[in-house]
Protein backbone atom coordinates (compact mmCIF):
# COMPACT_ATOMS: atom_id res chain seq x y z
CA UNK A 1 0.00 0.00 0.00
CA UNK A 2 1.70 3.65 -0.72
CA UNK A 3 -0.20 7.03 1.05
CA UNK A 4 -0.76 10.15 -0.76
CA UNK A 5 -1.78 13.40 0.66
CA UNK A 6 -4.24 16.18 -0.62
CA UNK A 7 -3.85 19.18 0.91
CA UNK A 8 -4.94 22.64 -0.09
CA UNK A 9 -6.03 26.29 1.18
CA UNK A 10 -9.67 26.70 3.03
CA UNK A 11 -12.52 25.79 0.13
CA UNK A 12 -9.82 25.36 -2.68
CA UNK A 13 -11.33 22.00 -3.57
CA UNK A 14 -9.94 19.57 -1.41
CA UNK A 15 -13.43 17.33 -0.77
CA UNK A 16 -14.36 18.15 -4.44
CA UNK A 17 -10.93 16.60 -5.49
CA UNK A 18 -11.11 13.71 -2.80
CA UNK A 19 -14.94 12.82 -3.92
CA UNK A 20 -13.86 12.04 -7.48
CA UNK A 21 -10.78 10.03 -6.29
CA UNK A 22 -13.02 7.88 -4.47
CA UNK A 23 -16.50 7.88 -6.73
CA UNK A 24 -14.19 7.42 -9.78
CA UNK A 25 -11.35 4.65 -8.83
CA UNK A 26 -12.48 3.30 -5.40
CA UNK A 27 -9.94 4.93 -3.87
CA UNK A 28 -10.00 4.85 0.33
CA UNK A 29 -10.00 8.33 1.49
CA UNK A 30 -8.78 9.55 5.27
CA UNK A 31 -10.67 12.61 5.88
CA UNK A 32 -8.48 14.90 8.77
CA UNK A 33 -11.51 17.79 9.09
CA UNK A 34 -13.75 14.81 9.63
CA UNK A 35 -11.79 13.16 12.49
CA UNK A 36 -10.83 16.74 13.41
CA UNK A 37 -14.77 16.50 14.09
CA UNK A 38 -15.20 13.22 15.78
CA UNK A 39 -12.54 13.82 18.31
CA UNK A 40 -14.57 16.31 20.09
CA UNK A 41 -17.53 14.52 20.21
CA UNK A 42 -19.34 15.06 23.74
CA UNK A 43 -16.50 13.08 26.47
CA UNK A 44 -14.00 12.08 24.05
CA UNK A 45 -10.70 12.87 24.92
CA UNK A 46 -10.61 16.41 22.57
CA UNK A 47 -14.01 17.38 23.97
CA UNK A 48 -12.16 17.32 27.10
CA UNK A 49 -9.47 19.24 25.99
CA UNK A 50 -11.17 21.77 24.25
CA UNK A 51 -13.64 22.19 27.33
CA UNK A 52 -10.81 22.32 29.75
CA UNK A 53 -9.10 25.13 28.03
CA UNK A 54 -11.67 27.27 27.13
CA UNK A 55 -14.74 26.35 29.53
CA UNK A 56 -18.63 25.58 28.98
CA UNK A 57 -18.87 28.63 26.94
CA UNK A 58 -17.30 26.43 24.08
CA UNK A 59 -20.55 24.35 24.27
CA UNK A 60 -23.97 24.20 22.92
CA UNK A 61 -26.85 23.17 25.02
CA UNK A 62 -26.76 19.68 23.38
CA UNK A 63 -22.93 19.71 25.32
CA UNK A 64 -22.06 19.40 21.68
CA UNK A 65 -18.54 21.40 20.76
CA UNK A 66 -19.73 25.65 19.10
CA UNK A 67 -18.15 25.11 16.05
CA UNK A 68 -18.61 28.65 14.98
CA UNK A 69 -17.02 29.76 18.33
CA UNK A 70 -14.38 27.31 17.90
CA UNK A 71 -13.70 28.32 14.54
CA UNK A 72 -13.35 31.83 16.16
CA UNK A 73 -10.69 30.87 18.08
CA UNK A 74 -8.63 29.00 15.56
CA UNK A 75 -8.50 31.54 13.73
CA UNK A 76 -7.64 34.06 16.56
CA UNK A 77 -4.03 34.79 18.43
CA UNK A 78 -5.22 31.59 20.87
CA UNK A 79 -4.72 29.25 17.85
CA UNK A 80 -1.53 27.37 18.98
CA UNK A 81 -3.20 26.29 22.26
CA UNK A 82 -6.05 24.55 20.41
CA UNK A 83 -3.86 23.09 17.33
CA UNK A 84 -1.68 21.60 19.89
CA UNK A 85 -4.75 19.86 22.09
CA UNK A 86 -6.50 18.70 18.81
CA UNK A 87 -3.67 17.55 16.51
CA UNK A 88 -1.79 14.58 18.41
CA UNK A 89 -5.52 12.92 18.39
CA UNK A 90 -6.20 13.79 14.74
CA UNK A 91 -2.63 11.92 14.01
CA UNK A 92 -3.39 9.16 16.67
CA UNK A 93 -6.74 8.03 14.19
CA UNK A 94 -5.13 9.48 11.02
CA UNK A 95 -2.77 6.12 12.14
CA UNK A 96 -5.61 3.82 13.09
CA UNK A 97 -7.05 4.38 9.80
CA UNK A 98 -3.65 3.61 7.65
CA UNK A 99 -3.38 0.49 9.54
CA UNK A 100 -7.10 -0.67 8.85
CA UNK A 101 -6.58 0.14 4.93
CA UNK A 102 -3.02 -1.91 5.34
CA UNK A 103 -4.71 -4.40 6.44
CA UNK A 104 -7.82 -4.64 4.05
CA UNK A 105 -5.61 -5.01 1.43
CA UNK A 106 -5.51 -1.29 -0.34
CA UNK A 107 -3.16 -0.41 -2.59
CA UNK A 108 -3.17 3.01 -2.92
CA UNK A 109 -5.18 5.55 0.16
CA UNK A 110 -5.75 9.23 -0.48
CA UNK A 111 -5.05 11.62 2.95
CA UNK A 112 -7.08 14.39 2.80
CA UNK A 113 -5.03 16.91 4.98
CA UNK A 114 -6.03 20.77 5.48
CA UNK A 115 -2.70 21.52 7.28
CA UNK A 116 -0.38 19.17 5.73
CA UNK A 117 2.65 21.54 5.83
CA UNK A 118 1.92 23.47 8.44
CA UNK A 119 1.45 20.70 10.75
CA UNK A 120 3.43 18.01 8.74
CA UNK A 121 0.88 15.49 10.05
CA UNK A 122 1.63 12.22 8.56
CA UNK A 123 4.45 14.22 6.04
CA UNK A 124 6.53 11.55 6.33
CA UNK A 125 4.22 8.69 5.50
CA UNK A 126 3.64 9.61 2.42
CA UNK A 127 4.43 8.89 -1.43
CA UNK A 128 3.37 11.68 -2.62
CA UNK A 129 1.58 14.88 -2.36
CA UNK A 130 -1.23 16.68 -4.28
CA UNK A 131 -1.93 20.20 -3.94
CA UNK A 132 -5.18 21.59 -5.09
CA UNK A 133 -5.40 25.16 -5.89
CA UNK A 134 -7.60 27.72 -6.83
CA UNK A 135 -6.05 30.04 -9.42
CA UNK A 136 -7.36 33.81 -8.18
CA UNK A 137 -7.89 34.32 -4.76
CA UNK A 138 -10.99 36.15 -5.25
CA UNK A 139 -12.64 33.07 -6.68
CA UNK A 140 -11.56 30.95 -3.89
CA UNK A 141 -13.18 34.07 -1.22
CA UNK A 142 -16.03 33.82 -3.53
CA UNK A 143 -16.60 29.90 -3.07
CA UNK A 144 -15.63 29.96 0.89
CA UNK A 145 -18.40 32.61 1.63
CA UNK A 146 -20.98 30.89 -0.57
CA UNK A 147 -19.80 27.72 1.69
CA UNK A 148 -19.83 29.01 4.94
CA UNK A 149 -22.55 31.85 4.81
CA UNK A 150 -22.62 33.62 8.03
CA UNK A 151 -18.82 34.45 7.79
CA UNK A 152 -18.08 38.57 6.73
CA UNK A 153 -15.85 39.01 3.59
CA UNK A 154 -13.73 40.43 6.58
CA UNK A 155 -13.45 37.01 8.21
CA UNK A 156 -13.32 34.71 5.35
CA UNK A 157 -10.55 36.71 4.57
CA UNK A 158 -8.88 36.33 7.48
CA UNK A 159 -9.56 32.27 7.53
CA UNK A 160 -7.74 32.05 4.11
CA UNK A 161 -4.51 34.17 5.39
CA UNK A 162 -3.93 32.04 8.46
CA UNK A 163 -2.75 29.81 6.05
CA UNK A 164 0.76 29.32 4.38
CA UNK A 165 -0.38 30.95 0.93
CA UNK A 166 -0.96 28.67 -1.91
CA UNK A 167 2.94 29.70 -3.90
CA UNK A 168 4.94 27.94 -0.99
CA UNK A 169 2.05 24.90 -0.97
CA UNK A 170 2.03 24.24 -4.69
CA UNK A 171 6.39 24.42 -4.09
CA UNK A 172 6.11 21.35 -2.17
CA UNK A 173 4.09 19.66 -4.23
CA UNK A 174 4.78 16.38 -6.57
CA UNK A 175 1.35 17.33 -8.63
CA UNK A 176 -0.76 20.11 -8.78
CA UNK A 177 -4.40 20.18 -9.46
CA UNK A 178 -5.83 23.96 -10.64
CA UNK A 179 -9.38 23.62 -9.14
CA UNK A 180 -10.47 27.45 -10.62
CA UNK A 181 -12.20 26.16 -13.85
CA UNK A 182 -15.54 23.75 -13.87
CA UNK A 183 -15.52 20.80 -12.11
CA UNK A 184 -15.35 18.29 -15.49
CA UNK A 185 -11.71 20.50 -15.95
CA UNK A 186 -10.95 19.46 -12.70
CA UNK A 187 -12.53 15.49 -13.14
CA UNK A 188 -9.98 15.54 -16.37
CA UNK A 189 -6.62 16.50 -14.38
CA UNK A 190 -7.44 14.14 -11.14
CA UNK A 191 -8.03 11.32 -13.80
CA UNK A 192 -4.33 11.86 -15.37
CA UNK A 193 -2.91 11.89 -12.25
CA UNK A 194 -4.44 8.73 -11.14
CA UNK A 195 -3.04 7.36 -14.77
CA UNK A 196 0.40 8.13 -13.36
CA UNK A 197 0.06 7.27 -9.54
CA UNK A 198 -1.31 3.76 -10.24
CA UNK A 199 1.52 2.93 -12.19
CA UNK A 200 4.03 3.54 -9.70
CA UNK A 201 7.07 1.22 -8.35
CA UNK A 202 6.91 3.05 -4.94
CA UNK A 203 4.16 0.04 -4.74
CA UNK A 204 5.96 -2.82 -4.97
CA UNK A 205 8.86 -1.59 -2.80
CA UNK A 206 6.42 -0.73 0.02
CA UNK A 207 5.13 -4.11 0.17
CA UNK A 208 8.23 -6.43 0.18
CA UNK A 209 9.28 -4.04 2.85
CA UNK A 210 6.32 -4.02 4.67
CA UNK A 211 6.02 -8.01 4.28
CA UNK A 212 9.72 -8.00 5.84
CA UNK A 213 8.48 -6.06 8.76
CA UNK A 214 5.62 -7.92 9.51
CA UNK A 215 7.34 -11.63 8.89
CA UNK A 216 10.48 -10.09 10.97
CA UNK A 217 7.31 -9.12 14.00
CA UNK A 218 5.78 -12.44 13.75
CA UNK A 219 9.24 -14.47 14.31
CA UNK A 220 9.92 -12.21 16.77
CA UNK A 221 6.81 -12.74 19.10
CA UNK A 222 7.12 -16.41 18.38
CA UNK A 223 10.41 -16.55 19.57
CA UNK A 224 10.28 -13.97 22.23
CA UNK A 225 5.77 -14.51 23.92
CA UNK A 226 5.54 -18.07 22.71
C1 LIG B 1 -11.93 25.53 12.80
C2 LIG B 1 -13.08 24.54 12.81
C3 LIG B 1 -13.82 24.59 14.13
C4 LIG B 1 -14.02 24.96 11.67
O1 LIG B 1 -15.05 24.05 11.57
P1 LIG B 1 -16.05 24.07 10.31
O2 LIG B 1 -17.07 23.00 10.55
O3 LIG B 1 -16.54 25.47 10.12
O4 LIG B 1 -15.14 23.75 9.05
P2 LIG B 1 -14.29 22.43 8.67
O5 LIG B 1 -14.02 21.59 9.86
O6 LIG B 1 -14.93 21.78 7.53
O7 LIG B 1 -12.84 23.07 8.27
C5 LIG B 1 -12.75 23.92 7.17
C6 LIG B 1 -11.33 24.30 6.89
O8 LIG B 1 -10.83 25.19 7.87
C7 LIG B 1 -9.42 25.14 7.82
N1 LIG B 1 -8.89 24.85 9.18
C8 LIG B 1 -9.35 23.95 10.07
N2 LIG B 1 -8.60 23.96 11.18
C9 LIG B 1 -7.64 24.89 10.98
C10 LIG B 1 -6.55 25.35 11.76
N3 LIG B 1 -6.33 24.80 12.97
N4 LIG B 1 -5.76 26.32 11.24
C11 LIG B 1 -5.97 26.84 10.01
N5 LIG B 1 -7.00 26.42 9.20
C12 LIG B 1 -7.80 25.46 9.70
C13 LIG B 1 -9.05 24.00 6.87
O9 LIG B 1 -8.78 24.52 5.60
C14 LIG B 1 -10.32 23.19 6.84
O10 LIG B 1 -10.40 22.39 5.67
C15 LIG B 1 -12.57 23.08 12.58
O11 LIG B 1 -11.96 22.97 11.34
C16 LIG B 1 -11.61 22.58 13.67
O12 LIG B 1 -12.05 22.03 14.65
N6 LIG B 1 -10.29 22.75 13.48
C17 LIG B 1 -9.31 22.31 14.45
C18 LIG B 1 -8.72 20.98 14.09
C19 LIG B 1 -7.76 21.08 12.94
O13 LIG B 1 -6.67 21.64 13.08
N7 LIG B 1 -8.18 20.50 11.78
C20 LIG B 1 -7.34 20.42 10.62
C21 LIG B 1 -6.60 19.10 10.67
S1 LIG B 1 -5.25 19.01 9.58
N1 LIG C 1 -14.54 23.76 -9.73
C1 LIG C 1 -15.46 24.30 -8.92
N2 LIG C 1 -16.34 25.21 -9.41
C2 LIG C 1 -17.26 25.79 -8.60
N3 LIG C 1 -17.40 25.52 -7.28
C3 LIG C 1 -16.55 24.64 -6.73
C4 LIG C 1 -15.55 23.98 -7.53
N4 LIG C 1 -14.84 23.15 -6.70
C5 LIG C 1 -15.38 23.27 -5.48
N5 LIG C 1 -16.40 24.16 -5.49
C6 LIG C 1 -17.22 24.60 -4.35
O1 LIG C 1 -16.35 25.32 -3.47
C7 LIG C 1 -16.61 25.00 -2.11
C8 LIG C 1 -15.31 24.47 -1.48
O2 LIG C 1 -14.98 23.22 -2.10
P1 LIG C 1 -14.50 22.00 -1.21
O3 LIG C 1 -15.44 21.76 -0.08
O4 LIG C 1 -14.22 20.87 -2.13
O5 LIG C 1 -13.14 22.63 -0.67
P2 LIG C 1 -12.24 22.15 0.53
O6 LIG C 1 -10.85 22.52 0.17
O7 LIG C 1 -12.51 20.73 0.88
O8 LIG C 1 -12.76 23.08 1.69
P3 LIG C 1 -12.36 23.06 3.23
O9 LIG C 1 -11.00 22.57 3.36
O10 LIG C 1 -12.43 24.47 3.61
O11 LIG C 1 -13.38 22.19 3.89
C9 LIG C 1 -17.74 23.97 -2.09
O12 LIG C 1 -18.94 24.65 -1.83
C10 LIG C 1 -17.71 23.40 -3.51
O13 LIG C 1 -18.98 22.97 -3.93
Amino acid sequence: MFLVGLTGGIASGKSTVSKIFNEEFKIPIIDADLIARQVVLPDRTGWKRVRSLFGNEILNQDRTVNRDKLGEIIFSDREKMLNKALHGLILLEILKQILLNLVKGERLVLLDIPLLFETKIGLSLLSYKLVVYCQSEEEQLRRLMIRNPNLSEQEAKKRIQSQMNTADKLKLADYCIDNSKDLENTREQVKTIYSVLKKSKIYLWIRAFLFAGLAFGVFLLNKYLF
